[in-house]
């Protein structure tokens, strides 16, 4: 039976309004709001803490720290995603798979900002559509497992927020004190990046200066300059006839995501303005594939926050499913507020993705559609490395066009693992790289991201896609 949706109207984004009321963290409104619910219910992947008590003490520092994001720029992320759920938008998501803290340097998040604008100006002149850009970064400190112990028989690394990488028995223990340095980390991540957006890192007359030298030469980064050349071109024709918005052309909004898995940070940096809840650890939340279960801890926690959220949907997804986590998850069929990140493998997308974009589509739902073409991809090489195929995540790609177009969906967005460093991670690309060059420069805390170049490469040919 086709559930009714209650429609809410939403304003344009000249007409959000700027929320100046302070955050609040008042118990009685919290309870009020559930926010402690997830707590009496079911939880895997939970971080293997020992004390619970130190957990606590770490919370309630960050209970009352300035957050990371301000309300009024979810909600501006929420509004510029309800374009892209109604078809008018694209969402370009990306970053590394695990953050480091001693990976969170200035020039380590300027190559990822670059790589990740380089891509959105690639999509958004090929296909002449926005992107909303949404990086995975300034909270992308945990990480799901498949397994509680690693290849050694140490307990797994659980990204930097909760043990360490460092391979011995004392650094794989869950620290709470690390929730800290993730918050201190995140913050610092996201004050250098706004810094350098304000001051015209994303100036749009300095495109050739992200092209990073070991880039200018591939086939993608010249492909880029020729770009950037017509770009150029464009806005002299537009300053000649006096049309010139500086501030358009100087200035892009870059939002910040990370899964929510532990629960504990999360929670933490959530606040009250209001009366709703925004869970400002970040302006983009998701739940991944492996935390979606319906009546557990995490779908409540991000059920009761007003922040745009995604959770992620792998090939056993059935429909039903589906219909359910919108139902949870967007009882108010508010656009943008879902994205639904399928991530299939390329052998499945084509067989799997159709009965689910179907049946949400036949409910009314509204969710944006976003393709994942990295975690349903991954093998070990011949030489033993994590690994991913470039003409794999491609295929999946476009698998999820076909499935889209056929169906008269809007195929909304992408979200991606990569670097904006020379790394030989992901097999494949214009570099042709193999399984013996893996080892070159493997540097990933957890899994494979595409480099530079393959990220530009991608983007050119979802921008075919885009236009097809
Ligand atoms: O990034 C996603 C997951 O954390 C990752 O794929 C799990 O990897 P594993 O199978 O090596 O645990
Ligand atoms: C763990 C992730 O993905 P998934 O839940 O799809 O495996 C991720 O995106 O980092």
């Amino acid at each position: 039976m086709q559930r009714e949706w209650h429609q809410l109207s939403h304003p344009g984004l000249g007409a959000t309004a700027l929320q100046t009321s302070r955050p609040s963290t008042d118990s009685a409104e919290d309870s009020a709001l559930g926010l402690d619910r997830w707590r009496e219910l079911a939880r895997v992947q939970m971080p293997p803490w020992e004390d619970m008590g130190e957990v606590a003490e770490v919370c309630k520092v960050l209970d009352v720290v300035p957050s990371i994001v301000a309300p009024y720029e979810v909600d501006q992320l929420r509004h510029r995603l309800a374009e892209v759920c109604e078809g008018r938008a694209f969402l370009l998501q990306g970053g590394d798979c695990a953050e480091t803290f001693a990976d969170n340097t200035e020039s380590h998040l300027l190559a990822n900002a670059r790589t990740l604008l380089q891509m959105a100006v690639v999509l958004t002149y090929g296909a002449s559509m926005p992107v909303v850009k949404v990086a995975r970064v300034a909270g992308q400190y945990t990480k799901p497992r498949s397994s509680a112990k690693d290849s050694l028989g140490l307990p797994a690394y659980r990204g930097d927020l909760i043990n360490s990488l460092e391979p011995n028995e004392a650094a794989r223990v869950a620290d709470p004190q690390r929730m800290i340095r993730a918050y201190a980390n995140s913050a610092a991540a996201m004050n250098m990046l706004r810094a350098y957006l304000a001051g015209g890192l994303a100036d749009l007359s300095g495109l050739h200066t992200w092209n990073k030298d070991f880039v200018r030469t591939s086939p993608a980064g010249e492909r880029y300059e020729a770009i950037a050349r017509e770009i150029d071109r464009a806005l002299d024709f537009i300053r000649a006839c006096g049309m010139t918005d500086d501030e358009a052309l100087r200035t892009v909004s870059l939002y910040c995501s990370h899964e929510a898995l532990a629960l504990e940070y999360d929670r933490a940096l959530t606040r009250v303005s209001d009366g709703k809840a925004y869970g400002l650890s970040g302006h983009f939340l998701w739940i991944g594939e492996r935390t979606r279960q319906l009546d557990h801890a995490h779908i409540d926690f991000i059920s009761r926050i007003a922040n745009p959220i995604g959770v992620k949907l792998g090939p056993g997804t059935s429909p039903e499913t589906a219909i359910e986590l919108c139902e949870k998850l967007n009882p108010d069929n508010i656009p943008g507020r879902l994205t639904l990140i399928s991530r299939m493998g390329n052998g499945k997308v084509r067989d799997a993705l159709p009965a689910i974009v179907e049946k949400v589509t036949a409910a009314g739902a509204k969710v944006v559609w976003q393709c994942d073409p990295m975690h349903g991809n991954t093998h070990e090489s011949s030489n033993g490395y994590k690994t991913r195929h470039f003409d794999r995540i491609v295929d999946e790609v476009l698998g999820y066009f076909e499935v889209h177009r056929g169906l008269g969906t809007h195929p909304g967005g992408i979200h991606i693992e990569l670097t904006g460093e020379d790394v030989t991670e992901c097999l494949g690309g214009a570099q042709g790289i193999e399984d013996l060059d893996l080892p070159g420069r493997y540097e990933t805390a957890c899994d494979p991201r595409l480099n530079t170049q393959q990220s530009l490469e991608l983007a050119f040919l979802v921008a075919e896609m885009l236009r097809g």
